[in-house]
Formats: C-alpha cells, structure tokens, sequence
C-alpha cells in the first residue's frame, strides 16, 4: 500500500498548543513523493514543532498527521528506519572518522555500506573521509550530517535548516550540492528561513507563518501568481527615461542617481520594447519577483528570517 502512496506525508488541520500558546495552528500540508518540497518561514514560524510532528515526536493537540501512509504514533522503528533525519543540532561520535561514522551509523540501521563511497562523494566528504568528526568546519558536518541522514537509503529525508550557521560560502556550496545530488527517487522536506536557498532548490513550497501554512505552490507559480511588478534598473539609460516611460509594458518609471528604473509584469516584453525604442539596456540589473515579495503580498510584512 504505502509504495503506491502518491502521498509520502501529510498534516491535516494540525495544531499544537503549549499551555496556552499556540504553535501550530490549522496547518495542512501535502508533501508528494519523489518531491523536493520546503517549509518556509521566518523564525519562530514553527517549522521545527511541525517536523517533530510528522515525525511523531511530538502528538499534535487537534487534527490527523500521516507518514508513509502511517500515523506516526506511536512511534514505531520500522516506519522512522524509512526516514532520514538531519536535525537543527547534530550529534556525533567525535572521535570516529567521517567514514567511520557513516559506518557506525549504518550499522545502527542494519544497513549495507554500499551507499558509503557515493554519499561521500556526492556531498563533497572525500577528502575528509579519514578526519575525525569533530575536526570538521560547520559546513563539513553539517554535510556528514545529511550523508548520515542517507545512508540507510531512506524514502523520505527530513532536513532542518541544513544550512543554518554556515558561512554565505559554505552555503552556497551545500545549496549545490543538494541541487546536484540524485535525490530523485526520494522525498525530501526541508525547512528554511533562506528564501532564496528555496527557490533554487525546491520544486513546491510551503509558507507557513506564526504557526499557520499559508499557501502551498512551486516558487513559479506563487511568484508568477502573485503578479509582482519587476523593477528593471537600467544604469546606462539615465537620459532617456521619456523613451522608456510611453512603452506598453513598462507600468511605472523612476529616475534615481543610479539610473531608470522601469517597472512591469513580464520581463521578457520590457527589454523588447525597451531595445526597440533605442533605450540603452546595458548592464540591466532585474530585481523583485523573489518569495520575499510573496511574502509581503502574503502576510502585509516583509520577510525578516
Ligand atoms: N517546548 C516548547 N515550549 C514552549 N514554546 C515552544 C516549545 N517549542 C517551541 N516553542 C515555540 O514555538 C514557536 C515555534 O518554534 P519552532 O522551533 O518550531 O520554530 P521554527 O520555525 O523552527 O524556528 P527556527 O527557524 O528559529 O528554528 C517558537 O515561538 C518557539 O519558541
């Protein structure tokens, strides 16, 4: 049943309350199989307390939760063996080797060694394979943490903020990683309060907000279907705003030290008008239509992570 479950977790009108504080509320959440799908939010949204409850350690107070076709509890080993689970915070054996821990931890499982050298090299560990783990910089564990998180070949792979406290390097370089790494055959769900890490690597969103999921949508179609005006700065055209501003696509028109900037709803017809009508569009930089921008459509706030 649950290998033809096109569903790999789901919440349904799911709220969580501490003593009188309300941490989840009203929240539903369908993450599809085989998808990249992220939980995003500012902090304190609450994406943490809702992975503790799709994974069933925490029970909600209201509503119905499902994992792999499951309820999560109570807690059975032989649903969370199916998950993968890269947590905030890590623990480690510090003393193992990289390679050793991926051992250690697949021995845990009762799993082969045979995904081993492949984590190792798709998360970028090779080099450090034979480096005790707590040798390792932030961005070298944190990727140990999600190679451990893989290694019994889970079908559903959690990631909580995998990139949180890394360096805008290190970042980066686990942003790609994942990107590049063959996931395809599993779910994974991921939190972050990185917008932009989101939009390059999932494939649906969640926004979720002071406990509540506001609207779940691939970050395409939530910036498509917020219908953002995208600002156009256009530095070598400081000259030749009246050009720009009579053109059928351009809805609005600033003239800043900087340069012209133009805005509109479709981008790719703004620089035809705008080459057209002998605008100069060098060094053109295109801002806006970000998931920041949904946000502050969404909830009337801009996004502060
Ligand atoms: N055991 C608890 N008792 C009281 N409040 C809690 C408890 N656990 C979480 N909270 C509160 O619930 C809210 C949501 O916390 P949660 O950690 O799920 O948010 P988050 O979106 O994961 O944030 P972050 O990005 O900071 O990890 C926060 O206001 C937090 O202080």
């Amino acid at each position: 049943m649950t290998h033809t479950d096109p569903i790999a977790a789901s919440a349904r009108d799911v709220s969580l309350a501490i003593g009188r504080k309300r941490i989840l509320e009203a929240v539903d959440l369908t993450v599809e199989r085989g998808s990249f799908h992220g939980i995003i939010g500012p902090n304190g949204a609450g994406k943490s307390t809702l992975f503790d409850v799709l994974l069933g350690f925490r029970a909600p107070s209201g509503g119905e939760v499902r994992l792999l076709g499951r309820a999560p509890r109570p807690r059975s080993i032989e649903l969370l063996a199916r998950v993968g689970i890269q947590p905030q915070r890590t623990a480690f054996f510090p003393k193992l080797t990289a390679i050793e821990h991926l051992e250690a931890i697949a021995d845990l499982f009762g799993a082969s060694h045979r995904r081993i050298d492949t984590l190792m090299e798709a998360l970028d560990l090779g080099p450090h394979a034979r480096t005790r783990a707590e040798k390792l910089s932030g961005g070298e564990r944190q990727r140990l943490a999600i190679a451990s998180a893989l290694v019994h070949e889970p079908e559903v792979l959690f990631l909580d903020e995998p990139t949180a406290g890394l360096d805008p390097g290190a970042r980066r370089n686990l942003v790609e990683l994942l990107r590049g790494a063959d996931l395809s055959e599993m779910t994974t769900i991921y939190t972050t309060h990185y917008l932009e890490e989101a939009e390059r690597l999932c494939d649906v969103v969640t926004i979720l907000d002071g406990g509540r999921t506001l609207v779940t949508k691939s970050p395409a179609q939530l910036i498509g279907e917020a219908r953002l005006g995208v600002s156009i700065l256009l530095p070598a055209a400081l000259h030749q705003a009246d050009l720009a501003a009579g053109l059928p696509s351009v809805t609005g028109i600033d003239v800043g030290d900087d340069g012209v900037t133009v805005r509109t709803v479709d981008t790719a017809r703004a620089f035809a008008d705008l080459a057209g009508a002998g605008v100069d569009t060098a060094n053109a930089q295109v801002r806006g239509g970000s998931l920041e921008d949904v946000f502050l459509t969404l909830t009337g706030r801009s996004y502060e992570a």
